[in-house]
């Protein structure tokens, strides 16, 4: 064959495609209501916007009416626009618009084994099993409120550190919305800095806006050939796969740990399930690995952009408005206050909020073409027989801006929410959660989010806008699956708002105190080198509650036996929380016992408490370690005779040598080298953080950060002693015998094998070296000054130590000897022995004084008075042991 024969043969099949493919068109468009003339393969491609869907709709409906046909790619779609017309599809014929439409950019990453984008009973049956979990979870209910409170204050505390400088918010509601959905599905909220969240909200972002572009929209229309063509749209997989890789590791160890009767979360219902349906003989499977996998794909996705996105663009919008922003501020402060969290009980009581967060809704319009839906059955609608099968486009943008239904559909107006008198009114025609049977079924729960998170933002901030409001665009800056905000960065004016909200909260709440100055705080009525006689002074003031501020921060100073009680045992749990204490907190990152909060702390806690518990703490085992201790103790005290000597040492290497024992599982030499550095970095951190530049660095931390001084010591000390941890560790972990831990650590490494693959695990190696470090701080300073300070007051009051020596060998002390194990047989004989015992007697008093003054300390000045009172308690000079 020739070319010519070729070129004409090539020709005439082009043009019998092309008059096939308007033959098609002729017969479709002739029962399909009106619209555009599309072009064989690419439809209407050239009558739209791709990189703006929403505009070219918005012509189209104007010029063919509220139903017109549409060809997206080579098959033809239907457009309903406005309420009553959307209505009377997704509502009034509910069934016969409930199959959800080929959606390529999911589609084909799902596979028809999820939740969104499978149709018939495997959808209904998914569908049912996530309403049931995620209402039983505690969806639309006091538990997860509870959830989504917390991570407001979570979310206000991340907030906070910003410090005025203009911050790009996206990262940060996406982290908090995620975490609300993650605690669900994995049971656990996640640490914002933890790499797997920001693999999740990184991820789903990146194709949020991927599909919200251009390259989304041509990827919906032509799939086959976009696959083959370089472009963003490439990366959607890569997204996907490093959501899957998270959540596969997740199922592992939720198939590992679980317990049928105990479901601790969506993935353990769903595993029960598959077991329950495990070799029953059923043609379609719903419950399966695979659609486990996809479905909490639409969880992470749908609870987490469109969201999020809502409170960015919502936020925006307030800056833009800071009128209604101030009077949505007035009413949370009538009725929320500032002294707790906002609950959905309150939105009755606050119209003008809640109109203007549906406001919100209404304008943002976060995915205005709703998802797509088809018919299920030839259905007859407006006059047309739509065939079974037909891809429909609900446009809820024209629902959102429909004329017949808002007064003012283009402009931002809480009014649409509000009646003549004020009050809430609910308006059928906002949808941005589409309607009917396909509704959003996180609907509840992202309108319980919206409500916390705005309130609580608005509660705590004032966002600034980096340009004039008049500068700020509405109009989002592309639309597609989603409608996206112009980037934009906001500075809060936390602080001020916070210590404002500080001083009415003092004035409401009687909590008066010194009047403070700007920056300085109360500093300048306190006498830093006697913090104690200052509060003792200013509590004959201003009663046992009263507020002095250490710096810019307000703390409430309880005072007196009652106002402690009542605030540690009585509300002990409102209370639990650890305050500020930037000098510590700068090295331990929220990790560790001490020094964290929430899930994180009382995990740690728990698991301390019965691991000491286990390794004899309280028992008899521990005692007789700490009777050995005492022994060697006596040993190297005797071996001063008669020079002066200072007990520092001394007393910390016995007391650390107790605790050693159990986190380490040996005690030390004295004269070991390495002992001899933890013990000097630790007691050095100790005197550091009770000075003045300690005190100075909880107070101006950003300040101290930049100034040359002694307090710079603290984090190199304490990066010292993370090293020589991280040594001890490595070599428990080179011996490690997971049957027979040995100490603490190998308790820890242990529980770490055991959660190697639960991703929101609390048990990893930054958490073990700071509960090593806590307990090894905290069992060895505190213990050993208050025995060096008990030898300073024996010193003073040589009577009572004789009565001490004399009570030893009352009848009273002979049972506590016995019960310590300690025979008068075994007495030493140069008496050093019975000072030593006399000496530990006496310590219980005054440990007893001690502690009593620090818990008074500890929640009512922050911790800054612990500081100065371990200051007054180190320093004594030279011991004289004769
Ligand atoms: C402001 C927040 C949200 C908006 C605007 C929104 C919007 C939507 C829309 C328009 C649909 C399509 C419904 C239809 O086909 O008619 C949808 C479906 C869906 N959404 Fe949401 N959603 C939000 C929050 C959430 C949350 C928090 C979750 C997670 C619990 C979620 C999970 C889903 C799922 C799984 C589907 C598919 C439902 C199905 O096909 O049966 N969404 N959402």
């Amino acid at each position: 064959m020739d070319g010519f024969t070729v070129t004409i043969l090539l020709a005439s099949f082009c043009v019998a495609y092309i008059i096939m493919c308007y033959v098609k068109i002729f017969k479709e468009k002739s029962t399909l209501p009106p619209g555009p003339f599309p072009l064989p393969l690419i439809g209407n491609l050239l009558q739209i916007d791709t990189n703006n869907i929403v505009t070219s709709m918005n012509k189209l409906k104007d010029k063919y009416g509220p139903v017109f046909t549409l060809y997206l790619g080579p098959n033809p779609g239907l457009v309903i626009c406005g309420y009553k017309a959307v209505k009377e599809a997704l509502i009034d014929q509910g069934d016969a618009f409930a199959d959800r439409g080929d959606y390529p950019v999911f589609l084909n990453y799902f596979d028809k084994h999820d939740i969104g984008f499978t149709n018939g009973e495997k959808w209904k049956s998914l569908r049912r099993f996530a309403l049931i979990t995620l209402r039983n979870f505690g969806m639309g209910k006091k538990s997860i409120e509870e959830r989504i409170q917390e991570e407001a204050s979570f979310l206000i505390a991340e907030l906070s550190k910003t410090k005025r400088s203009p911050t790009d918010l996206t990262a940060y509601f996406a982290n908090t919305v995620s975490n609300v959905i993650c605690s669900i599905v994995f049971g656990s909220r996640f640490d914002y800095k933890d790499k797997r969240l920001m693999a999740i909200t990184n991820s789903i972002n990146n194709n949020f806006r991927i599909m919200s572009s251009m390259w989304g929209t041509l990827y919906n229309m032509y799939p086959d050939l976009m696959d083959y063509l370089p472009g963003p749209h490439q990366r959607m997989g890569k997204n996907y796969q490093d959501i899957t890789d998270i959540v596969v590791e997740s199922i592992k160890y939720h198939e590992k740990t679980l317990d049928p009767n105990c479901p601790r979360d969506y993935i353990d219902c769903f595993l029960i399930k598959i077991m329950q349906d495990y070799g029953k003989d059923q043609p379609n499977p719903v419950f399966y690995k695979k659609s486990l996998l996809m479905s909490i794909h639409n969880l992470l996705f749908g609870g987490t952009e469109t969201v999020s996105t809502t409170l960015r663009y919502g936020t925006l919008i307030l800056m833009k408005y800071p009128e209604i922003a101030e009077r949505m501020r007035e009413e949370i402060d009538q009725v929320v206050g500032r002294n707790r969290s906002p609950s959905m009980e309150d939105r009755s009581k606050m119209p003008f909020t809640d109109a203007t967060i549906n406001e919100i809704m209404r304008f943002c319009d976060v995915i205005p073409l709703s998802l797509p839906r088809s018919t299920s059955r030839n259905t007859f609608y407006r006059g047309y027989n739509l065939p079974k099968g037909i891809y429909v486009t609900p446009f809820l943008t024209s629902v959102h801006r429909d004329p017949t239904q808002f007064a003012e559909p283009s402009k931002f107006n809480p009014k649409h929410f509000l009646d003549d008198k004020g009050c809430f009114k609910k308006e059928e025609a906002l949808m941005p959660f589409a309607a009917g049977k396909r509704i959003c079924p996180g609907e509840n729960l992202a309108r319980m989010e919206l409500f916390i998170f705005f309130t609580s933002l608005l509660q705590n901030f004032n966002f600034n806008p980096t340009i004039t409001k008049e500068e700020i665009k509405l109009e989002p800056i592309a639309t597609g699956l989603g409608t996206s905000p112009y980037p934009y960065k906001a500075s809060e004016r936390a602080s001020e708002r916070v210590s404002e909200r500080a001083s009415e909260r003092a004035r409401d709440t009687q909590a008066s105190g010194p009047r403070p100055l700007p920056i300085v705080g109360n500093l300048h009525q306190i006498n830093t080198k006697d913090l104690v006689k200052s509060i003792d002074d200013l509590s004959k003031k201003f009663g046992s509650v009263f507020t002095i501020y250490l710096g810019p921060r307000p703390s409430v100073v309880l005072y007196g036996y009652k106002a402690v009680k009542e605030a540690l045992v009585d509300q002990a749990d409102s209370f639990s929380g650890r305050g500020q204490f930037p000098a510590v907190q700068r090295f331990t990152q929220g990790n560790g016992i001490a020094f964290s909060n929430g899930e994180k702390w009382k995990v740690l806690r728990r698991f301390a408490l019965t691991t000491l518990r286990n390794f004899g703490m309280g028992k008899k085992s521990v005692e007789e370690r700490i009777q050995e201790e005492a022994h060697f103790l006596l040993k190297e005290l005797r071996k001063t005779k008669q020079i002066p000597f200072d007990p520092t040492f001394f007393l910390s290497r016995a007391v650390s040598n107790v605790i050693c024992s159990i986190v380490f599982g040996s005690r030390f030499d004295y004269e070991d080298e390495e002992f001899l550095t933890l013990l000097g970095l630790i007691n050095d951190n100790f005197q550091l953080l009770s000075s003045g530049w300690g005190t100075f660095y909880n107070i101006f931390p950003e300040v101290m950060n930049h100034l040359p001084g002694p307090h710079n010591r603290i984090f190199r000390n304490f990066e010292k002693m993370k090293l020589m941890i991280q040594e001890i560790l490595k070599s428990h972990q080179e011996t490690l015998q997971p049957d027979c831990p040995r100490d603490l650590i190998d308790c820890f490494l242990v529980k770490m094998q055991k959660e190697k693959e639960n991703p929101v695990s609390k048990f990893n190696p930054e958490t073990l070296i700071m509960t090593t470090l806590n307990l090894f701080f905290g069992g060895t300073e505190t213990v050993s000054t208050t025995m060096r300070y008990g030898i300073l007051i024996l010193m003073k009051y040589p009577d009572i130590r004789e009565r001490n020596a004399h009570l030893l060998n009352s009848d009273q002390c002979l049972r506590l000897r016995s019960s310590l194990d300690l025979h008068p047989k075994r007495r030493e004989p140069d008496g050093l022995f019975l000072f030593g015992v006399s000496f530990f007697l006496t310590l219980e008093f005054t440990l007893l004084d001690t502690s009593r003054f620090a818990a008074r300390k500890k929640k009512n000045i922050g911790d800054q008075s612990l500081y100065r009172l371990c200051r007054m308690l180190i320093g004594y000079r030279v011991f004289h042991l004769s």
